[in-house]
C-alpha cells in the first residue's frame, strides 16, 4: 500500500529530527541524485557526460534540487542550475558552484527563458525543484513563466493557460528525463488539483512519505513513476489517502475452504438492465459470478432475466437470501424516463429497482448504487452502501442535494466533490474515472491500475458487479466496520483495473473481455499471497 500524508503532517514529522540537527536535506538530495544516476543509467550506457538541467526555487525544495545537482556534477554530469527566484537555497547553491555546476539566473532576466528551453531541449534530466510542499496556489512568478515556455516547446505538461489542455502522455524518447524532486511543482499537494502551469514528470522522487497530490486525479496524471524515499520521519495517524497494491488486496481475499459453501461465499442480488439496456444485467451478473459469487441472483423484469439465463445458466432469478446487492446498472436514471422512447420498460426497471432498494432499509445488507440506482438514494445512506458514479452523474447526486456543480468542477476537483457527496449521503462513494477516488468514513483511497482502454461502454457495469461479489463475499465484515466498505470498493478497482489489463492485448478490451478476464486475475494475484 502507499500511504499519503498532508504537507502538514510531513512538516511536523520534520520539526523534531530538524530540530535535533538531523541532516534531511542531505538525505533527501543524495537519494535524488543515486535515483537520477540509476535512471540515467537504465536509459544509457554512461553517465558521464550527461546533460542536467536543475530548475531552482526559493525554498528547501529548489535547496534539495541544487545539493542533487551538485552530487551529479561531482559525478562527472554537466549540470546547469536555472535559478528562478531572486534568492535561492544558499547552501545548495554554494554547494553547486563548488562542484563545478554552472548557473543561468533568470530571475533577473526573463529574457533569459529563451536559453533555458534551449538549454533543456539539449539536456539529458531536467530536475523539477521549483516549489514542493511549501507551494500555495498556481505556480507563478519565474518558475511559472519557464513551465509555461517549456510546455510551449513542446515538453508534455499543462501550460496553465487558456490553451491549456490535458497532460500529454506521449513517447518518452527525443526528450529529457524529467524528474519532479518530492512534487511536480504547482500540484495541490494536498488535493491532487492542478491550478496552474505543471511539468509533467517521468518519475517522481518524493521525501519522508508520499502526498496525496501525487495519488489523487488530476495530479496523479502527472508524477510519472513515485519513489519514496526513506528519510528517517516517523509519520504518526491515519494518512491522508491511501492506493491499495496487489499484495494487500491478495491478502485479504477471502479463498474458499472446505467449510465453505455458496452461502458463506456470498450472495449477490442484482437488480440491473431493462429491455432496453439488457447488456447491463449480463455483464454486472456476469462479473459477480466470475468474482467468485457464491450465487448470483437476477431480480428484474422477465425479458431481461431471458438474456441473463442465457449468458449464465448459473444464475437463479428465484427470490431468497442475499448478502450484498447491486442496484442500478443500466437502469436510467429517474428524470431521463420522460426523454427516454422506452418510458414504460424505463420504470418497470427503475420500479424493481426500488422496490429491492426499500427491501435493504430493513436489514443491514450492503450495496452498490449504480447508475439508476443513484436516483434511488434520497436519505441518508450507511456507509455499506457504496454509490458509483462517474464525474457526470456524481454532478447529479450533488444537485439532487442542493449542490449546484458543473462536471467539469468535479474533473478539477474530484477528492473535493467525492467527499462532499459522502458527507451529504453518509454512503462510501467511489467516483470512477482514470484514477478511481474512494471517499468512506474517515478513509479516502485512489486507485490507478487500469489502461485507458477500460473507458469502454459496459465497464462500469463490471465493476458494480466484482465490487458486488467481493461485499457479500465480507458483508459481515463490513457492516461491522464503517470503513471496510472503502477498501473492499478500492479493492474492486484494482481488480476491475488488473482485470483490463490482463485483457487488453495491448490494444482495445470490451466490457464482457474484462469480466472474463477477473479469475485469472484473482488467481494471479493469489500467488502474492505470503506463504502461511
Ligand atoms: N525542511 C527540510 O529541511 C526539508 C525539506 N525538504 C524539501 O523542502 C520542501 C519544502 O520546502 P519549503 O518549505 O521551503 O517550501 P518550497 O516547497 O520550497 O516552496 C517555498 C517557496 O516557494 C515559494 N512559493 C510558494 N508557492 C509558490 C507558487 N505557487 N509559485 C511560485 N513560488 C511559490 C515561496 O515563496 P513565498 O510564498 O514565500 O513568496 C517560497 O519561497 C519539500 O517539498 C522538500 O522538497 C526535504 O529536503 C526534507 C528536508
Ligand atoms: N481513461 C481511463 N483509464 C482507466 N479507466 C477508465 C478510464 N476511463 C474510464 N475508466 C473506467 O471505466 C469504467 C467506466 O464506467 P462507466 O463510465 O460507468 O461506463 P458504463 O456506464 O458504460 O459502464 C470505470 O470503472 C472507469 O473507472
Ligand atoms: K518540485
Amino acid at each position: 500500500m502507499i500511504r499519503a500524508w498532508s504537507a502538514t503532517d510531513v512538516r511536523a514529522a520534520e520539526e523534531p529530527l530538524l530540530a535535533a540537527g538531523v541532516p534531511l536535506m542531505e538525505r533527501a538530495a543524495f537519494a535524488l541524485a543515486t535515483t537520477v544516476l540509476a535512471d540515467l543509467r537504465a536509459r544509457r550506457r554512461s553517465v558521464r557526460g550527461a546533460h542536467v538541467v536543475v530548475l531552482a526555487g526559493a525554498g528547501n525544495n529548489g535547496g534539495d534540487a541544487l545539493h542533487a545537482g551538485a552530487h551529479l556534477a561531482r559525478r562527472g554530469l554537466a549540470v546547469v542550475a536555472v535559478l528562478a527566484a531572486e534568492r535561492v537555497h544558499d547552501g545548495g547553491l554554494a554547494a553547486l558552484r563548488a562542484a563545478g555546476g554552472r548557473t543561468v539566473d533568470v530571475a533577473s532576466d526573463a529574457g533569459r527563458v529563451r536559453s533555458v528551453v534551449h538549454d533543456v531541449a539539449g539536456a539529458d534530466v531536467v530536475l523539477d525543484g521549483l516549489v514542493g510542499i511549501g507551494a500555495c496556489g498556481p505556480l507563478r512568478g519565474t518558475g511559472g513563466d519557464v513551465v509555461r515556455a517549456l510546455v510551449a516547446d513542446g515538453l508534455p505538461g499543462v501550460p496553465g493557460d487558456a490553451t491549456g489542455g490535458p497532460a500529454d502522455h506521449g513517447p518518452v524518447t527525443g526528450r529529457p528525463w524529467v524528474v519532479a524532486v518530492d512534487v511536480p511543482s504547482g500540484i495541490g499537494v494536498d488535493d491532487g488539483t492542478v491550478p496552474g502551469p505543471v511539468l509533467r514528470a517521468d518519475r517522481t522522487v518524493t521525501f519522508g512519505a508520499a502526498k496525496p497530490g501525487l495519488l489523487l486525479p488530476p495530479a496523479a496524471h502527472l508524477v510519472g513513476d513515485i519513489s519514496v524515499v526513506d528519510i528517517g520521519l516517523h509519520l504518526a495517524g491515519a494518512p491522508a489517502v491511501r492506493r491499495l497494491a496487489a499484495e494487500d488486496v491478495a491478502a485479504a481475499w477471502p479463498v474458499p475452504g472446505p467449510a465453505d459453501h455458496k452461502y458463506t461465499r456470498g450472495v449477490v442480488g442484482v437488480v440491473a438492465g431493462t429491455a432496453t439496456y439488457p447488456g447491463a444485467a449480463v455483464l454486472a451478473t456476469t462479473a459477480a459470478a466470475r468474482t467468485g459469487a457464491g450465487m448470483v441472483r437476477y431480480r428484474g423484469s422477465d425479458v431481461v432475466a431471458r438474456a441473463v439465463l442465457a449468458a449464465r445458466p448459473e444464475v437463479v432469478t428465484a427470490p431468497g437470501r442475499v448478502q450484498s446487492w447491486v442496484v442500478g446498472p443500466g437502469v436510467p436514471p429517474a428524470a431521463d424516463d420522460a426523454d427516454d422512447g422506452q418510458t414504460a420498460r424505463g420504470r418497470a426497471g427503475l420500479a424493481a429497482a426500488r422496490g429491492e432498494l426499500a427491501g435493504l432499509s430493513r436489514g443491514p445488507v450492503p450495496a452498490v448504487l449504480d447508475a439508476g440506482g443513484l436516483g434511488l438514494v434520497e436519505e441518508r445512506c450507511p456507509p455499506w452502501f457504496v454509490l458509483t458514479p462517474h464525474a457526470g452523474e456524481l454532478r447529479t447526486v450533488l444537485r439532487r442535494h442542493g449542490v449546484d456543480v458543473h462536471r467539469a468542477d468535479v474533473e478539477a476537483e474530484p477528492l473535493r466533490w467525492t467527499r462532499r457527496a459522502h458527507e451529504l449521503t453518509g454512503a462510501t462513494v467511489l467516483l470512477k474515472g482514470a484514477v478511481t477516488v474512494v471517499v468512506g468514513p474517515g478513509v479516502v483511497y485512489a486507485q490507478a491500475d487500469a489502461p485507458a482502454w477500460l473507458g469502454t461502454a459496459g465497464a462500469g457495469d463490471v465493476l458494480a458487479g466484482i465490487l458486488g461479489a467481493m461485499l457479500a463475499g465480507r458483508a459481515a465484515a463490513v457492516v461491522a466496520d464503517p470503513a471496510l466498505a472503502a477498501e473492499v470498493a478500492a479493492a474492486a478497482a484494482l481488480v476491475h483495473g488488473l482485470a483490463a489489463e490482463r485483457a487488453t492485448p495491448g490494444g482495445p478490451v470490451t466490457a464482457l473481455d474484462v469480466a472474463d478476464a477477473v479469475p485469472g486475475t484473482v488467481a494471479d494475484l493469489l500467488t502474492l499471497r505470503a506463504a502461511p
